[in-house]
């Protein structure tokens, strides 16, 4: 089975990444390359040179020879992500490069031989695609030797517990507990961003405690995703009002007029932002000390620190 190739199917955010890994991890490719390429990440000019690489000189900005990602998956696993976005041309193209395990560097004369095995991914329905004209069936029925679906994470209730447990022990420690009336509302949660948007939602929880409430789980379209300015220190702020005054930023917050579950967001990431920084410098800068003095883990407190300081930094 570990070089049959294989398409896996999913929402967005529902594991097939996931899935792809650790099935290479668990075959006899292991401890070969596992190589991801996600056909949406860079424009599509440039995915046929992301695919099989160029030479130097190949066209304008090809300033050196790069190897593509097949050639770098050699040996291991290419993930493809995202394959029903590949334009048709080059689906002919990375047809021929599976068929006949080789491939040629944009500008480059020679066939390079390429042993890879393919797993390829997709959030679209791919018969559908297919039938539409806009997925060749040609390359369909190579790759669809083996096909997974992962069912979106509202059709398996079952898991959340144990994926919230999971990431919940991960961040929080296993001596802090996950607490019953959190889980009720992750189970009754519709979780359109899947595993991804349930690993975020107990991330903020164990950051914020009790102070996030049911609205954090509201869908992200009713969310409002306004750009808001800075508060607390931000340095575009006009504002005149002293951020070192708790009760100012909470007025700063008002009258931005926001809905409350952002504006209690904003709140607490002044709240967070000033708490840390006063508990490392207390500790004059011993991330442990001031970690194991605010009670949470270690690794959930830098997790937090990162977070405030790329907020400082506006990124
Ligand atoms: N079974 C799982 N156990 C632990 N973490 C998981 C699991 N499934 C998904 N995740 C986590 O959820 C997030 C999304 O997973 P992944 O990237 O595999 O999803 P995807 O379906 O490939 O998403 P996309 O289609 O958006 O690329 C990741 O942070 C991943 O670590």
């Amino acid at each position: 089975m570990s070089n049959v190739p294989l398409i896996v199917e999913g929402e967005t955010g529902t594991g097939k990444e996931v899935l792809a890994e650790s099935l290479h991890d668990q075959g006899p490719r292991a401890r070969e390359p596992f190589t991801v390429f996600d056909c949406t990440a860079v424009p599509p000019n440039l995915v046929e040179a992301a695919l099989f690489g160029h030479e130097r000189g190949a066209f304008t900005g090809a300033t050196e020879l790069r190897q593509g990602v097949f050639e770098q998956a050699h040996g291991g696993t290419l993930l493809i992500d995202e394959i029903g976005d590949l334009e048709l041309e080059l689906q002919a193209k990375l047809l021929r490069a599976i068929e006949r395990s080789e491939v040629r560097r944009i500008g480059g004369k020679q066939w390079i031989r390429v042993d890879v095995r393919i797993i390829a991914a997709t959030r679209r329905n791919l018969d559908e695609e297919v039938a539409a004209g806009r997925f060749r069936d040609d390359l369909f029925y190579r790759l669809a030797v083996a096909r997974l679906e992962l069912p979106p994470l509202r059709n398996r209730t079952g898991d959340i517990q144990l994926l919230a447990g999971h990431f919940w022990n991960r961040l929080a420690g296993t001596k802090m507990p996950i607490g019953d009336d959190f889980l009720a509302q992750l189970e009754g949660y519709s979780w359109p961003g899947n595993v991804r948007e349930l690993q975020n939602t107990v991330a903020r929880r164990v950051v914020l405690g009790d102070l996030i409430g049911g609205e954090a789980l509201a869908p992200p379209s009713s969310r409002n995703l306004r750009p808001v300015p800075p508060i607390d220190g931000g340095a575009s702020t006009q504002r005149s009002t002293r951020p070192s005054d708790p009760g100012d930023v909470i007025a700063d917050v008002i009258a931005c007029g926001l809905p409350l579950p952002r504006a209690r967001e904003r709140v607490l990431e002044a709240f967070e932002r000033r708490y840390v920084k006063h508990l490392v410098d207390k500790h004059r800068g011993n991330v442990a000390r001031a970690a194991a003095a605010s009670g949470v883990a270690l690794r959930y407190f830098q997790v937090l620190r990162a977070r405030t300081k790329r907020r400082e930094e506006g990124t």
